[in-house]
């Protein structure tokens, strides 16, 4: 192949991603070209209200799968939290590049920790995974809805709009924006969405130029990792919809996946780790799921897909 058509996103966020694909595929390919198809989706169109409301970070990718399904890209560059777990038929997910930090990181303009801010303080962000985790540090802070890229959530942060907000460290990482950074959250306290901090290339299934091409950018510690955590995901139902946080780490040799789930209205929450071999990552994301699920995970999900209904 001399020539790999790329489909992405126009965020900032999703075209550093593309440079840093494009220049991993160079340092093994040198004379391979690109083409970049850049689309705005309709997930990038609706900005103003909570993203667990407009349907979901399925809004994201849904378009890019069809310009793959068509034939009019080779692959598509993606943040892989943002990657549905059911991908289309004909598509799949074979690479996961090496993982940047997973962690989230708080951003506040005065410089204070979450435990220094005032009662009633705003905060600013749409996941409930953080707010649910978050409650359990400060329950009397005022969380609130914050859509946007990542630049323009920084910049409402700094205008003045919030006393303080929650990003990916990955995201701000990729932008060159880490000098905002006022703190960055151990997992143990703020355990990060499945799939943070990782990119994952999305390609035709049929295509074999292509995933052989691709191939050498895979991961391998990533990629068992993320796949734990996507296999626990897909078990409970999870959707960027309802809380669920799912962190996967390789330590000798062995994978420990911790995932956790959410209660609506109080600050419980219900959680569960496990540690098996590097290779059995399918049966450790399955062997997670289930004990959160014997906690009363499942019908923790349902309330929140219902509350949204
Ligand atoms: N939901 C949007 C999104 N998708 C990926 C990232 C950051 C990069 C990553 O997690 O890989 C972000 C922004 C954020 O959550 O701060």
């Amino acid at each position: 192949m001399k020539k790999l058509r790329i489909v992405t996103r126009s965020s900032k966020l999703a075209l550093a991603q593309v440079d840093w694909v494009k220049n991993k595929l160079n340092n093994f390919y040198p004379d391979l070209d690109f083409d970049i198809l850049k689309i705005t989706t309709s997930g990038d169109k609706f900005l103003e209200a909570p993203l667990y409301k407009v349907g979901g970070k399925g809004l994201f990718v849904k378009e890019l799968d069809d310009v793959l399904i068509q034939g009019e890209a080779d692959i598509a560059i993606h943040s892989v939290k943002d990657v549905p777990q059911t991908l289309p038929d004909a598509l799949i997910l074979p690479v996961l590049c090496e993982r940047e930090d997973p962690r989230d990181a708080w951003i506040s303009p005065q410089g204070l920790r979450i435990e220094e801010l005032a009662a009633g303080a705003n905060v600013g962000t749409s996941s409930l995974r953080r707010i649910v985790q978050l409650r359990r540090v400060r329950s009397d802070l005022n969380y609130l809805s914050l859509r946007g890229n990542v630049p323009t959530r920084v910049a409402k942060c700094q205008a003045g709009d919030f006393d303080a907000i929650v990003l990916a460290k990955a995201g701000l990482a990729r932008l060159e924006m880490s000098d905002v950074i006022t703190h960055v959250f151990p997992p143990q306290i703020l355990l990060p969405a499945v799939g943070q901090g990782a990119i994952g290339i999305v390609c035709h299934k049929a295509a074999e130029a292509v995933r052989a091409l691709i191939a050498p950018l895979n991961h391998p510690r990533t990629y068992h990792c993320v796949m734990a955590e996507r296999v626990m995901n897909k078990r409970l139902h999870g959707s960027c919809q309802v809380p669920i946080a799912g962190y996967a780490f390789v330590e000798n040799e062995s994978i420990t996946l911790m995932g956790r789930v959410g209660h609506p209205d109080t600050t419980e929450m219900v959680e569960a780790s496990c540690t098996m071999p590097f290779d059995a990552f399918e049966a450790l994301g399955n062997e997670v799921a289930e004990r959160l699920i014997a906690q009363g995970a499942l019908s923790l999900i349902e309330s929140f897909v219902k509350a949204k209904e």
